[in-house]
């Protein structure tokens, strides 16, 4: 149940456009209608005045000595033209074009659009989708309903041009055009694509692989491109693409995407399942089921430890302040949208809390303390990640390996401990890519791992994880990361090493 409502909270703003997309559509309907009604008025008054013309065709002398047929080409030609001139005058569908007008700010920005098309460029990327599995609808092994066109095609080709993947990019933008359907030509008109479009970026993409041949033929190939085809392949010459930065695109590296597909399956590890009863003394009560991962570096997962109402109220006090993380990038010179972590995010405790949250919060502290046998803070942040359609992390460190306030004052992260707070439907597992270790994002589990090695605090480079695409679905997961100085009074083996931080404290 509680799963399903913030499954909800996650996709309203998706059903609240579905739903706009109906209105628009039946609007149009209701606009071609009244044009229809128009067009018949128009038809049926130009039959009703043609025939008479047409019976008189060749007799048009005798036709008119009949009085009455006199009569009435006078007064018809007097009256009904200027008639029909204002009936033709009349706009038609007023209401229908003030309510897109209307409604035109609801609808996804630009923004948006890019999002949702990198979101599943992250999935076909990460997946190994060719364009023919996503006209299927086939990811990683699963079928969905549903396909896509010639102009969503043509928009992924776009993108992968952008970010320099050309030779996918000629993929996608060759697949588009196997979608062209002629009988649509009027409506891609109206639609500003054009097949020409598609062969010039097609061609572009050629020249960026230096394959001038395969260039030329391509614009030779399409007719209105053929006449200037030297000057076109010269301008793509002059005019190389710089692609977007790393900075502003997802990693998304080979070892990690290989590792998230459903055909990676990790190596039987030896190691063992079994109740901790030791760690604290609370657990010689309330044993937790603990398996283990890894013993180098040490990775540890717990079954069970949350319990739906805790989850549940989690997820309430997250869900308003969850936001988009952003990063500051030199080259635009702002804080844009990170690319390496595509999710919201939201920091808990927060002083808007009430008691009921803080009593959570409190138990949440305390199964950490009883899991880690580690200290935590009473302020300790915990941050809640929510990944929607696409949503990934990069492979990453967990620690900051860097003097900045937060290490500063309690050294490094040295633990992480991850609540997995529901099932992602598909995809979104968790990745220790140098350890070939994936593990599936399944609700009630709580992974936890060191980021040092045990005695000298040595930053382990082992731990790289990241978080793999969500396909469908939604992914919540909370983090804490247990720093290495609260640890200060209850390690008695801890020997700082050498990081530059240390040195700035003494
Ligand atoms: O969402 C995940 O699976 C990983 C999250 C993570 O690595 C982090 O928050 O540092
Ligand atoms: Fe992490």
């Amino acid at each position: 149940q509680t799963e399903k409502r913030e499954f909800l909270a996650l996709k309203e703003e998706e059903m609240e456009l579905q739903l706009l997309d109906r209105e628009l559509i039946s609007n149009l309907v209701e606009y071609a209608e009244e044009m229809q009604s128009k067009v018949e008025v128009l038809q049926r008054f130009s039959e009703a005045t043609r025939t008479p013309l047409q019976a008189a065709k060749g007799r048009e002398e005798e036709y008119l000595s009949n009085p009455l047929h006199s009569f009435r080409l006078i007064r018809h030609m007097h009256e009904d033209w200027r008639h029909v001139e204002k009936f033709m005058r009349q706009p038609v569908g007023q209401d229908q074009i003030n309510f897109i007008k209307e409604r035109a700010n609801e609808l996804p920005s630009k923004e948006d659009a890019d999002d949702a098309t990198e979101a599943i460029y992250r999935i076909i990327r990460t997946y190994d989708m060719t364009p023919a599995d996503l006209v299927q609808g086939l990811i990683d092994g699963v079928q969905y309903n549903g396909s896509i066109s010639a102009i969503d095609c043509f928009s992924l080709g776009t993108l992968h041009f952008e970010w320099g993947k050309y030779d996918k990019a000629v993929h996608w933008l060759n697949h588009s055009l196997t979608l062209v359907k002629p009988v649509y030509k009027s409506v891609y008109n109206v639609l500003g694509f054009t097949s020409s479009e598609v062969h010039m970026l097609l061609a572009r993409c050629y020249v960026e692989m230096d394959q001038e041949e395969d260039a030329r033929r391509t614009l030779m190939s399409h007719p209105a491109l053929a006449q200037h085809s030297e000057r076109l392949l010269t301008l793509y010459n002059n005019t190389r693409h710089v692609p977007v930065s790393g900075d502003l695109q997802p990693l998304l590296p080979d070892k990690f995407n290989q590792m998230c597909r459903s055909s990676h399956q990790n190596k039987p590890s030896r190691l063992h399942c079994r109740y901790n009863a030791t760690t604290s003394p609370f657990l010689r009560l309330a044993p937790l089921r603990m398996e283990e991962l890894s013993l180098d570096p040490y990775i540890v997962v717990y079954h069970n430890v949350l319990s739906d109402a805790e989850i549940a109220k989690v997820e309430q006090i997250a869900e308003p302040l969850l936001e988009h993380s952003s990063v500051y990038v030199a080259e635009v010179k702002k804080a844009i949208k990170s690319k390496v972590r595509t999710a919201l995010g939201a920091w808990i405790p927060n002083s808007d809390m009430d008691a009921s949250g803080w009593t959570v919060v409190q138990g949440l502290y305390r199964r950490i303390r009883d899991i880690t046998g580690l200290n935590i803070d009473d302020k300790q942040h915990l941050q809640i990640i929510k990944y929607g359609y696409g949503g990934h992390y990069d492979p990453h460190f967990d620690y900051f390996n860097a003097t900045v306030k937060n290490t500063l004052a309690s050294g490094d992260r040295m633990v992480t401990v991850l609540f997995y707070l529901n099932d992602a439907r598909h995809g979104g597992s968790t990745v220790f890519t140098h350890l070939q270790l994936k593990v599936p994002s399944e609700r009630g589990k709580v992974l936890f791992w060191y980021n040092m090695r045990g005695e000298s605090h040595e930053l382990d480079t082992q731990t790289v994880h990241g978080a793999c695409p969500v396909i469908a679905g939604t992914k919540s997961v909370m983090s804490c990361w247990i720093h290495e100085l609260d640890q200060m009074f209850i390690q008695p083996t801890y020997r700082p090493n050498n990081r530059t931080f240390f040195h700035e404290l003494v």
